[in-house]
């Protein structure tokens, strides 16, 4: 799902208007009606007493109203809220209040407005807020009065449902100035870029979005850098296997990985490449990880290293379909000149994690070294290891496509919504996954599952693709089973077939 600026969608809102074509007003109620199916599903009206609806006078507050006039026909008690403070209302914010007015004559909704925080309401626990006071009109940061009332709505103890967005949150830049803490966000259409960022979080809440029927091909049309994984880019993306297929047509891989005390990850990434539907996989180990290696899984070839503890030399790397390497590898100096070396001879996309980054971050000249379409799956330490500080996370975004492009390789900057940069700048942010699977070892499942989809010939941005979504599945199916508390990165790939079986169902 392409994402689109608040200036884009403001387009595609007047581009459906003139072409459906569509009156606003109706366009208005569309929304409205979709976050009504939404909300009642979410929030059966058995579950709390009533529901306060927040309105600002621009089109956020309209939607508010036509909210809260189809909540009251679907039999909830609905008591609004209109703020006060401007002269300045939209015609549909005026017609909807119309429309509402003609409820109130009929004792059916409550209608107060509020022109101080000291004539805000005591709300009843039972009740739910739905934040309808700004959306995307935001031009300016939230102080004064309305930052007051922010702060009021902030220390009740209410669930808070944003209409599209949390007022006081800025689309696409960092937000400054007051907002109001939502539980849930419900997003017109696209999710919007600011949602996506942890810094966020902490307004947006959990977020659904669902389309109001804006003119498709006219989203289609327009250019934007960001993209949401759903499943239908991973149901175009995936494979399914020839029924006369066998393992040498799954691609080798060779995992350069683990050193003493951290064999443990090159056993999870090579369980994760196997359990992702690679051919065959041989993972090169120093003589430490011999026994451990062919004991933890029995499925893999072991290449060893001349050294009993560490990696410092590979041989035979053209037979391989895939590499990659990284995870537990130390970064001791013979380590690194082997990985300067095996970077300056290979000439294929290969995965690189975990230290392999820490020592790229050491050694900023060798970027130039990674192979074209490699793939880079750093953490955040990782990244800024590499790339250095940044304010916050639009500056790391921005520096991560810039970074991506300079070098001709995708960047995986894992975390919540892991977003995954291209060489031509594009970002593509997961939908999957949850934190439980902020864990040891989860990073080292997803090297895995990247060189088991490579393997198999899933090109480079495929493999990106397929593999944060498919990482991030089999991390939510096992953390309905397992609990996020519980959910260790071996649970990841011991998941990863259930994963695929859903997979196959989309
Ligand atoms: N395509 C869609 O997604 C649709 C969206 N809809 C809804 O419309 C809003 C956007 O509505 P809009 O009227 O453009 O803007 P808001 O309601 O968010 O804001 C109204 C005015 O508030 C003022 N403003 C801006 N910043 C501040 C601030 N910091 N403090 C106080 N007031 C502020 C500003 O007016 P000024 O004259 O004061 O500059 C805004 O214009 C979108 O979010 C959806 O909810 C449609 O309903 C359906 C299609
Ligand atoms: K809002």
């Amino acid at each position: 799902m392409k994402i689109l600026s608040t200036t884009q969608t403001r387009e595609a809102d007047a581009y459906t208007i003139a072409h459906e074509p569509i009156l606003s007003i109706d366009l208005m109620e569309r929304a409205s009606r979709t976050f009504t199916s939404w909300f009642v599903k979410k929030f059966p009206k058995s579950t709390f007493e009533m529901v306060s609806v927040i309105c600002g006078k621009g089109n956020n507050g309209g939607d508010g109203l036509a909210i809260a006039r189809l909540l009251e026909e679907r039999g909830y008690d609905v008591a609004v809220f209109i703020l006060n403070l401007t002269d300045n209302e939209t015609e549909d914010f005026k017609t909807n209040l119309e429309r509402v007015r003609q409820l109130q004559d009929l004792n059916k909704v409550v209608i107060k407005e509020v022109s101080s925080v000291e004539e805000m309401p005591v709300f009843g626990g039972d009740e739910i807020l739905i934040d309808a006071m700004l959306g995307s009109g935001l031009n300016r940061p939230i102080t004064g009065a309305l930052a007051d009332i922010l702060h009021f709505l902030n220390e009740c103890e209410n669930t808070v449902v944003a209409v599209d967005v949390p007022t006081g949150v800025f689309t696409d830049m960092p937000t400054v100035g007051a907002c109001i803490e939502a539980d849930y966000t419900f997003a017109f259409e696209f999710p919007k870029l600011a949602f996506l960022f942890p810094e966020n979080f902490h307004y947006v809440g959990d977020f659904v979005c669902a389309s109001i029927g804006l003119d498709q091909k006219y989203i289609a049309s327009v250019d934007s850098p960001y993209y949401y994984i759903t499943s239908d880019i991973v149901k175009r993306i995936y494979k399914r296997r020839d029924k006369f297929a066998h393992k040498g047509v799954f691609g080798h891989a060779l995992l350069i990985m683990g050193s003493y005390g951290k064999m443990g990850a090159a056993i999870l990434a090579t369980r994760a490449c196997l359990r992702a539907g690679v051919g065959l996989v041989t993972v090169h180990v120093p003589i430490c990880g011999y026994e451990v290696m062919q004991t933890a899984v029995p499925e893999a070839m072991v290449s060893l290293d001349e050294d009993r503890f560490i990696f410092t030399k590979v041989y035979d790397l053209p037979k391989y379909s895939t590499i990659a390497i990284g995870c537990g590898l130390s970064t001791k100096n013979r380590t690194r000149n082997a990985l300067c070396y095996m970077l300056k001879h290979l000439n294929r996309p290969t995965v690189l994690d975990a230290d392999a980054l820490n020592i790229l971050g050491q050694s900023p000249d060798w970027f130039e070294y990674i192979p074209k379409g490699s793939i880079l799956t750093p953490h955040p330490k990782e990244f800024e290891r590499m790339f250095g500080k940044v304010y916050d996370n639009f500056e790391r975004n921005e520096l991560q496509r810039r970074k991506a492009q300079e070098f001709g390789v995708y960047i995986i900057l894992k975390g919540a919504n892991t977003c995954v940069a291209t060489p031509e700048g594009v970002c593509y942010f997961n939908s999957t996954g949850n934190p439980g699977m902020g864990t040891a070892g989860s990073g080292d499942v997803l090297t895995g599952i990247l060189a088991g989809l490579l393997s198999q010939e899933y090109d480079p941005l495929e493999a990106c693709i397929l593999g944060v979504y498919i990482h991030g599945l089999a991390g939510d199916i096992a953390a309905e089973v397992e609990s996020e508390e519980s959910l260790t990165a071996g649970d990841l790939v011991n998941y990863l077939g259930k994963a695929f079986l859903k997979l196959r169902k989309l």
